[in-house]
């Protein structure tokens, strides 16, 4: 028998009891659910990750709705004990959501949520700053310098890549990769190779007018190419970001072949989930190619490293902190707490996930819908455009 998991309520005789298993940054999402009669329950629970059974516990017997986590597992055992209490919507606070058996979860007549849309800059701007950490050798360069090391300017010290003029290499270019695609050619005027099963033309056109601009005014424009396959962009590029979404096809999508395909001194790196790489081999590669360089906000067996990846000059290495800025946190947790609320109330779903602003707008109400519910269809739930 697990034992019992805290909890803080909120509104205890509201009509709708819904969980959050974990505290959520800000108060706008715990206002929203009070305002439209719901108890919200937030399990305050000192441990990082909940266990199914201390899931199990908190959803109890009675439970209209959770918002979950990445780290929780969603699968036949939740959705049956939610559908059993009564529940009818859960929503991850986040926009991937491979951690949700979404078929079962169907069946059970559940609402899945996630957040789109407003992580993307924060996201893309995470993998902007571990791109530029691993050009530039910052991190090696910090410790260096606190380990007292420095003792006067040298022409060798930490030499790392220029980006102007560079092939940055997207493998994943929807929201967030077309965001950091954009970034690195405006911010650092590089050139553009992606692979992404759609075509981008959005992020083209971009590229496009702004090689234009640059020509006008008498700088070499920057350049764009939809690469055939994934192999084109690892061996033309010389940055490589992965935003793809971790599912079959792109689990351990980056593996020793693949690696050996890339540049000598290419940059790879990753802010989508840590299984599309295949963290050993990796470990591998950076020990037989030191002027390889990594950079990781997620990892294969989270919140582990695979063994070595620790020790490795070559790799930056940060704990899946990609959409963390307050303003992102603050709305992912909004948009979970309006998908599970909307979902209640019996409200239509968005029209457009990728169109979430008004349902962050502080001065306003949300419109009454849920933002972003991955099986609207499958349920046969109605659309709404407010
Ligand atoms: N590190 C973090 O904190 C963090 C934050 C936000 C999102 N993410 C991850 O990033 C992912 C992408 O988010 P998004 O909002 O950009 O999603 P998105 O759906 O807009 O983009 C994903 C893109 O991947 C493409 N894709 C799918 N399979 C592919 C394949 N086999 N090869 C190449 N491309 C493929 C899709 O066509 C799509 O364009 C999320 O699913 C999540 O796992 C991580
Ligand atoms: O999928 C997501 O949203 C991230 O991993 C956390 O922001």
């Amino acid at each position: 028998m697990a034992k019992p998991v805290s909890i803080e309520v909120w509104n205890p005789n509201g009509k709708y009891r819904v969980v959050s298993t974990k505290p959520m940054p800000g108060t706008r999402w715990i206002n929203l659910l009070i305002q439209q009669d719901c108890r919200v329950e937030i399990c305050t629970q000192k441990k990082t990750i909940l266990s199914v059974e201390d899931i199990i516990q908190l959803i109890g017997d009675k439970c209209d709705g959770v918002i979950g986590q990445l780290t929780e597992d969603w699968g036949e055992e939740l959705f049956k004990a939610l559908s059993r209490a009564g529940g009818k919507a859960f929503s991850n606070m986040a926009v991937g959501y491979n951690n949700v058996d979404v078929n079962v979860a169907t069946k059970y007549g559940v609402a899945v949520g996630n957040t789109p849309g407003v992580l993307t800059e924060t996201t893309a701007e995470l993998a902007a700053s571990l791109t530029l950490a691993a050009a530039r050798r910052i991190v090696e360069a910090d410790e260096f310098m606190r380990a007292g090391l420095y003792d006067g300017w040298l022409p060798h010290l930490f030499v790392g890549n220029l980006l102007k003029g560079q092939t940055v290499g997207v493998i994943g270019a929807g929201r967030i990769g077309s965001a950091y695609a954009r970034m690195m050619v405006e911010g650092f005027k590089m050139n553009l190779i992606y692979f992404d099963l759609y075509q981008s033309t959005r992020l083209e056109k971009f590229v496009t007018a702004y090689g234009e601009f640059l020509k006008a005014n008498g700088e070499k424009p920057v350049t764009w190419k939809r690469a055939s396959s994934m192999d084109e962009v690892l061996q033309q590029a010389d940055i490589i970001s992965l935003h793809p979404v971790l599912d079959k096809t792109t689990y351990h999508l980056v593996n020793k072949e693949r690696l050996s395909k890339m540049k000598k001194e290419a940059i790879l790196i990753n802010c989508s989930r840590g299984p599309v790489i295949d963290e050993a081999a990796l470990v591998d590669h950076l020990r037989e190619n030191p002027m390889f360089r990594v950079g990781l906000d997620v990892f294969e067996d989270e919140p582990y490293m695979k063994p070595g990846l620790s020790e490795m000059k070559n790799a930056i290495v940060v704990p899946h902190i990609a959409s963390a800025s307050k303003w992102t946190r603050e709305g992912m947790a909004t948009l979970a707490a309006l998908n599970v609320l909307g979902k209640i109330k019996g409200y239509p779903v968005w029209f457009d996930a990728n169109r979430v602003e008004p349902f962050l707008n502080e001065n306003a109400p949300p419109p009454a819908a849920s933002p972003s519910i991955v099986n609207a269809k499958a349920l046969g739930l109605p659309v709404s455009k407010l």
